[in-house]
């Protein structure tokens, strides 16, 4: 075996196809931070580049299609990548561009993250897109990991309970996901996410943390199950690990920004320090 083969049978690769956030804390950067944290080497499909800090979206420029294009081509056909996870997305025909990739290039284990609205209220979604999420990502989805308000819009239903979560996970796995994580940041209590693989449900339960630095919580937390499965992890343990990612994360805050301030993607590796 060359010395090139060798690497590529040791280190796990995975691929993000979102928006920069320049701040740093979600989006694109969120992910590769986790990616490395978790030993996986991270590659980049830039989707629209946002100008952001802890305050807001203070524009957002999507990219052409042949950008993004270009983008996965290049490193499916060269490096080659063991899961892809989808972020921020705003237009129909990016959602389709990318569905198309996806599947020429069979790229496996595919986390979707239907991003819909950032924490300050800017939308990184147009309306009109989110049936096109529906139409042709979900169906291609290994997991997709919605969040309660993102959820609701995908049901067009409240959800106000774990009973609602759980009606929720059913209702978005019949699109075509082969499983579902809903996630209850947004509740109050504990952090309950629920996994349902169209059978069973697995609750994932943390002590909620006050604290107004979580911008990015759902990037991170889908991008640390998007590098579990790059490694071959079975989805349980995969959501578990991330589950443990973003409640270090959350919990050992950094403080940056006057707003919504990022989360502290080195905490997880620091766990066992203090
Ligand atoms: N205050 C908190 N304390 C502990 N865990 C939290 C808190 N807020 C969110 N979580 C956990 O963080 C993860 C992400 O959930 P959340 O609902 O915040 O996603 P999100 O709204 O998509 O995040 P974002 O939009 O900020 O990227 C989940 O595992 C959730 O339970
Ligand atoms: C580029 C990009 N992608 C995703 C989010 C969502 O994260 P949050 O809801 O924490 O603002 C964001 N703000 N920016």
């Amino acid at each position: 075996m060359s010395d090139v083969q060798q690497a590529r049978s040791r280190v796990a690769r995975a691929l993000t196809i979102a928006g920069s956030d320049s701040g740093g804390g979600a989006g694109i950067q969120a992910d590769l931070k986790t990616f490395t944290v978790l030993n996986v080497y991270g590659m980049s499909a830039l989707t629209a580049i946002t100008a952001q800090n802890t305050l807001g979206v203070h524009g957002i420029f999507n990219l052409p299609l042949e950008a993004i294009e270009l983008q996965i081509d290049a490193v499916a056909t060269d490096l080659g990548v063991d899961a892809v996870k989808t972020g921020m997305l705003s237009q129909v025909p990016i959602i389709e561009t990318v569905a198309r990739k996806i599947k020429q290039h069979n790229i496996p284990n595919l986390v979707v993250d239907p991003v819909m609205v950032a924490k300050g209220g800017a939308k990184l979604l147009e309306d009109s897109s989110q049936q096109a999420l529906i139409d042709h990502l979900i169906p291609l989805a290994t997991v997709i990991t919605p969040n309660l308000p993102e959820a609701e819009v995908l049901i067009n239903r409240e959800i106000k309970t774990v009973e609602d979560m759980k009606e929720a996970a059913r209702r978005i796995h019949d699109f075509g996901a082969k499983y579902v994580v809903v996630k209850g940041g947004h509740l109050e209590g504990d952090a309950l996410d629920i996994l349902f693989d169209g059978q069973t449900f697995e609750q994932y339960v943390s002590p909620r943390h006050e604290t107004k630095h979580t911008h990015g919580t759902g990037c991170t937390f889908s991008a640390a199950i998007t590098a579990e499965l790059a490694k071959g992890t079975p989805i349980r343990e995969a959501v578990a690990t991330a589950k443990e990612f973003i409640t270090c994360a959350i919990r050992d805050t950094l403080g940056l920004g006057a707003g919504h301030g990022p989360t502290n993607h080195w905490a997880y590796n620091n766990r066992h320090k203090n």
